[in-house]
């Protein structure tokens, strides 16, 4: 018995298959080009297994809603040729099995909540913080979603008082992830997150602008962790500095974990997400 799972990236594909304990049996790394040639090396890696079912968790944004026409599709990325592609059903048409699907961020944080750092907790969320900024939530064992999947990247946050920086995102400027995203570094500095590891200023503004979100997103949801995962959060300095800043900012005002417990880093490091698809793949078949 077989799962398979899809951690589909804009920059790669994480494909793997496990056995019915979750286990590993092999795994892929595609680039992710255009959808035909994308697609094409996704089902030679499949095709040599009987799969039970597949879990797919997908750069967005991506319609989540049954009801909609566009139903498992990636939407109005600009990545070129994945616009309206109909992802979830390419893959149903290929494997007559069940499929999950939901966005990478949703099930990152569906693997952690079952296997990573929010084992035993009944509630997280997970951010990832790297070319993009995004999260998604588990509650209960179900991800939260509505009439859509989350979009927490793009809150509308407060400037620091020394960033003259407009921001990078192309809808709101300067918005969370216009502003703290790996890109956003890179178009503050004209360098990259790694290269400025010891400019002490770069990570507290960083810190300032992340722990406003996790503010927002404690009031909202009040989860039991915040797990933050991505290349930007490679950055292990900004973990205390985010605790710091995000105790400040919420002024006591309501009662959160301790936040060494709270505020935490991936369980799984970089196998959130497909851990997650795979754990979504045996859901799917029950
Ligand atoms: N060690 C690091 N320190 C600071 N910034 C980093 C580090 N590693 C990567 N980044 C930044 O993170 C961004 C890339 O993010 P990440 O590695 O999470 O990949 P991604 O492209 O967002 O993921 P995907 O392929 O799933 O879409 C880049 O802007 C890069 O400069
Ligand atoms: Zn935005």
């Amino acid at each position: 018995m077989y799962y398979g799972a899809i951690e589909a990236g804009g920059t790669k594909f994480v494909c793997a298959v496990s056995n019915d304990k979750f286990e590993i049996v092999e795994r892929v790394s595609i680039p992710t080009t255009i959808p035909e040639e994308t697609m094409e090396e996704v089902y030679k890696f499949f095709d040599a297994y009987s799969l039970t079912s597949i879990g797919i968790g997908s750069f967005g944004p991506i319609d989540v809603n049954k009801d909609s026409d566009t139903y498992g599709f990636v939407t109005t990325t600009p990545k070129k040729g994945w616009n309206y592609f109909d992802f979830l059903g390419s893959i149903k048409e290929r494997y007559q099995v069940p499929v999950a699907w939901t966005t990478d961020v949703n099930a990152a944080a569906f693997g952690e909540y079952k296997k990573g750092s929010a084992q035993g907790s009944n509630s997280c969320l997970y951010l990832t913080v790297g070319t993009g900024i995004g999260g998604g939530a588990v509650v209960d064992g179900n991800i939260l979603e509505g009439f859509g999947h989350p979009e927490m990247g793009h809150l509308l946050i407060r400037k620091h008082p020394e960033d003259n920086y407009k921001g990078a995102c192309p809808y709101h400027e300067g918005c969370l992830e216009g502003l703290a995203s790996g890109p956003a570094i890179e178009g503050r500095y004209n360098k990259k997150g790694h290269e400025l590891a010891s400019e002490d200023k770069v990570w507290e503004i960083q810190a300032y602008y992340l722990a406003q979100a996790l503010v927002d997103y404690t009031l909202i949801l009040r989860s039991e962790k915040i797990i933050l995962g991505g290349g930007v959060m490679k950055q292990k300095q900004l973990f205390p500095l985010i605790r710091e800043a995000f105790s400040k900012q919420m002024n006591n005002y309501v009662e959160t974990p301790e936040l060494s417990q709270y505020i935490v880093d991936p369980g799984l490091g970089d196998d959130a997400g497909i851990t997650g698809c795979l754990l979504l793949a045996g859901e799917a078949a029950l």
